[in-house]
C-alpha cells in the first residue's frame, strides 16, 4: 500500500470507530483486528502504519470528531508528515479543501476535561493518560519467582515485588513462559492494587468483581494456594474466563459465583460477615485505562458516570457486609476521576460506622483522600484509585 492509501484507510477505520463509540459498541481494537483478518493484502508494515496512524488520530482529538477524515486532518496538524498525503492519488484522501475543519484537538470532551481538572487531574497529567502504555508482567510466584525466571528477552523490575516491564507490543503471549503459567500481563498499577489487599496464606478472600480474574489470580500466588478465594461477577462471559487461567497459572484455591445483577448478595449469603477481606475492583469509567484504550473517552457521558458511580457504591455496600469483625475492604477503581475514588470513598465512610480508614502503604502513588492514587504522569502505570478500610 502507498503511505496516501494507509492514511485513507486509517480515516475509513476511523469514521468505524468513532461510529462504534457513539454506540457504545466493539472496541478500536476489535474494529481493526476484523478489518486486517478480512482485507489480508494489508502486510504486517501496511498494518502497524494504519493501526499507528488510527490511533494517533484517536489521541490527537479530544471529543468525538465528527468523521475519520476530520480527525486525520487534526492529526496532519500535529503531525507534518501526513498533510503531504492527501494529495488525491489513486486510494489516498482527495485534496483538502478550504472550507474543511479539523476535529479539535485536547484531551477529552468538555464536561470530562471538567470533572478531571476537579479531580487534581490537567495539564501534563491530563496529556500523559493519552501516552504509551508499557507492557507490565506479573512474575507467578506459584511458578516462578522474579530473581530467577528467564525471559527470551531482558525486562526491567517495577516497583510491584513481582512485576516486571517490557516494551510494549513484546509477544509475551507467544512465549513458552506465558503458556506454562508463569507470567501473567497486569499493569504495575493493578498489582499494586492486589499488594493492597495483603492477602495472606489460609484467609478467605472476596473478590467481588473478579471479571476474567486478573486481580484473582495475583491474590492466589499471595496466599500460596491456601485458603479460599471467592471471585463473583455478574458478566458471565468474563468471569469463564478465569478458570482456564487459574489452571494455567496452577491456583488451585478459587471458586467462582455468578451473580445476579441487582441480587448480588443472594450467591455469597454464606460468606455474610465471614471474610478476612473483600476487593471490590469496580466498575468504573476507565478514565485511569486511556493509554491503553483512547477512545473510551468517546464512549463516557455524563449518564453513564452517574450510572457508574451508583453501582459502585451499592457494591462498597454489598461488600461491607461480606467482610467479618476486624476484616478489611478494599476499594479499587481505575479512573482518575474523584466521584468515583476519594469522593466514593468519603462517602461510604461517612454512612458506615463500622468502618475506618485503614493505611495503605504502597511504594507508589500518592495520597488522595483517604487512599492512595495513581496516575500515568506520576507513575507511569494506568490511572488508579485505592483505599483500604477496617470493620470494627
Ligand atoms: C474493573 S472490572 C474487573 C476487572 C478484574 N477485577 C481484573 O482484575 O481483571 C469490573 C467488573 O465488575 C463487573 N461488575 C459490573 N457490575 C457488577 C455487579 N453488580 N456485581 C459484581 N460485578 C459487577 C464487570 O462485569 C467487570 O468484570
Amino acid at each position: 500500500m502507498t503511505p496516501a492509501a494507509r492514511v485513507q484507510t486509517a480515516i475509513e477505520l476511523l469514521d468505524k470507530v468513532i461510529a462504534s463509540a457513539r454506540a457504545k459498541g466493539a472496541p478500536a481494537d476489535r474494529i481493526l483486528a476484523d478489518w486486517f483478518k478480512s482485507n489480508r493484502f494489508a502486510g504486517s508494515k501496511d498494518r502497524r502504519a494504519i493501526r499507528d496512524l488510527v490511533f494517533a488520530a484517536i489521541r490527537a482529538c479530544g471529543p468525538v470528531p465528527e468523521s475519520g477524515r476530520a480527525a486525520m486532518l487534526r492529526l496532519a496538524q500535529v503531525d507534518g508528515s501526513i498533510l503531504p498525503l492527501f494529495d488525491g492519488s489513486n486510494y489516498g484522501p482527495k485534496v483538502i479543501e478550504e472550507s474543511e475543519e479539523a476535529a479539535a484537538g485536547g484531551t477529552a470532551p468538555d464536561w470530562l476535561a471538567k470533572e478531571l481538572a476537579v479531580s487534581g487531574i490537567e495539564g501534563v497529567d491530563a496529556e500523559a493518560m493519552l501516552g504509551r502504555a508499557p507492557l507490565d508482567l506479573r512474575v507467578n510466584t506459584l511458578k516462578a519467582q522474579r530473581a530467577t525466571i528467564q525471559l527470551p528477552v531482558a525486562a526491567e523490575t517495577t516497583a510491584a515485588p513481582n512485576g516486571l516491564r517490557l516494551p510494549s507490543g513484546t509477544p509475551v503471549e507467544q512465549w513458552e513462559e506465558f503458556r506454562e503459567g508463569k507470567i501473567e500481563v497486569q499493569d504495575t498499577g493493578s498489582q499494586l492494587a492486589c499488594e493492597a489487599v495483603a492477602a495472606q496464606p489460609g484467609e478467605t478472600v472476596i473478590d467481588v468483581c473478579a471479571g476474567g480474574g486478573g486481580k484473582t489470580l495475583a491474590l492466589s500466588a499471595a496466599m500460596d494456594n491456601l485458603g479460599r478465594v471467592i471471585a463473583s461477577d455478574t458478566d458471565r462471559s468474563r468471569l469463564s474466563r478465569l478458570m482456564p487461567r487459574a489452571e494455567r497459572a496452577g491456583a488451585t484455591n478459587i471458586e467462582t459465583r455468578l451473580l445476579d445483577p441487582g441480587k448480588e448478595l443472594d450467591a455469597l449469603a454464606d460468606l455474610e460477615g465471614k471474610a478476612d477481606a473483600v476487593l471490590v475492583d469496580a466498575p468504573c469509567s476507565g478514565t485511569g485505562t486511556w493509554r491503553r484504550n483512547p477512545e473510551a473517552r468517546w464512549r463516557l457521558d455524563e449518564k453513564e458516570l452517574a450510572r457508574l458511580v451508583d453501582i459502585q457504591a451499592r457494591l462498597l455496600d454489598i461488600a461491607a457486609r461480606l467482610v467479618r469483625p476486624g476484616g478489611r475492604l478494599v476499594y479499587v477503581t481505575c479512573s482518575l476521576l474523584d466521584a468515583e475514588g476519594a469522593g466514593q470513598f468519603d462517602a461510604f465512610l461517612s454512612r458506615s460506622p463500622d468502618f475506618a480508614p485503614h493505611a495503605t502503604s504502597l511504594p507508589l502513588g500518592a495520597p488522595r483522600g483517604q487512599g492512595i492514587r495513581l496516575t500515568p504522569k506520576a507513575d507511569d502505570t494506568d490511572g488508579f484509585f485505592i483505599a483500604c478500610a477496617g470493620r470494627a
